[in-house]
């Protein structure tokens, strides 16, 4: 088996959520698609709740900064009267939901929208997250030998709770001393991890970032972030120079603390 001996400097796990999943690539392959597949019955069920109207305001600003890219979609201004057609507005919605996460993108109003979606999801128990089966030992051995272990994802926190709180484990959340997303700033960013590590109290050299993704493991390391990326099934290929260059692990076993023997 690899062995990655985790530095003594490191008290710190920082992960990808991505990163704890199983083959069948469960985000990706899941949780996305719900989102495709429920959005528009979604907003016409939760229209008039305060929260929703949030969540569409927060999309039709972003949609009016993305005005300027090629096949953004609008999302018209509600009239001050309350006169225009939900139904139009909803369709719009619609339309820009699936345009932004055609482009996977990562906009905090995406992400809200889908944490919420995915809230009644996993609490009406249509959802379980699902872990690979080396992740919650390890994470428990990492715990019991004094690390502090957190989760940064483009995914936003209220929905990144849900995956640990609603899983096939049971509610492991306990597991996890804190969350980030793309309010501290983007996972591809070298000060997104800066401001990680003055948040919890430490030095960025007390991290380890474990991602399957190498442009956020380059930002991290460029902030002074230690990094090992993670090969599941399902994650996209590496390059050559990425597998010679990167600490790689196929497991979460695979890192040796230094107090382990
Ligand atoms: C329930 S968390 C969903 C994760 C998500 O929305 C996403 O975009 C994945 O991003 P990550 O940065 O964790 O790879
Ligand atoms: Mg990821």
């Amino acid at each position: 088996m690899v062995v990655l001996s985790v530095p003594a400097e490191v008290s710190v796990i920082l992960l990808d959520i991505e990163v704890p999943q199983p083959p069948i690539a469960f985000v990706k392959d899941i949780l996305f698609p719900y989102i495709k597949e429920n959005v528009k019955e979604y907003l016409q069920i939760h229209w008039e709740e305060e929260e929703c109207q949030q969540d569409v305001s927060l999309l039709r600003k972003q949609a009016e900064e993305d005005s300027h890219l090629i096949g953004a979609v609008p999302i018209p201004a509600a009239s001050e009267n309350g006169a225009d057609d939900p139904q139009q507005t909803i369709q719009a919605v619609v339309d820009n939901v699936c345009w932004q996460m055609s482009l996977d993108r990562k906009t905090t109003a995406l992400k809200q929208l889908q944490g919420h979606m995915w809230r009644a999801a996993f609490t009406a128990g249509r959802v379980k997250a699902e872990f690979f089966e080396d992740v919650v030992p390890a994470v428990r051995k990492w715990r019991e030998a004094g690390m502090k272990v957190y989760v940064y994802s483009s995914g936003s926190v209220e929905a990144q709770k849900l995956l640990f709180g609603y899983s096939t484990e049971g509610d492991i959340l306990e597991l996890i001393d804190g969350h980030f997303d793309t309010k501290i700033g983007h996972k591809v960013e070298s000060e997104s991890y800066r401001k990680i590590a003055d948040s919890i109290g430490c030095s960025t050299s007390n991290i380890l970032f474990l991602t399957d993704i190498t442009p956020e493991a380059s930002a991290a390391e460029k902030a002074d972030v230690h990094v090992a990326v993670v090969v599941r099934p399902g994650n996209a290929g590496l390059t050559d120079d990425e597998k010679t260059y990167y600490s790689l692990i196929t497991s979460f076993s695979e890192l040796h603390l230094p107090s382990s023997c």
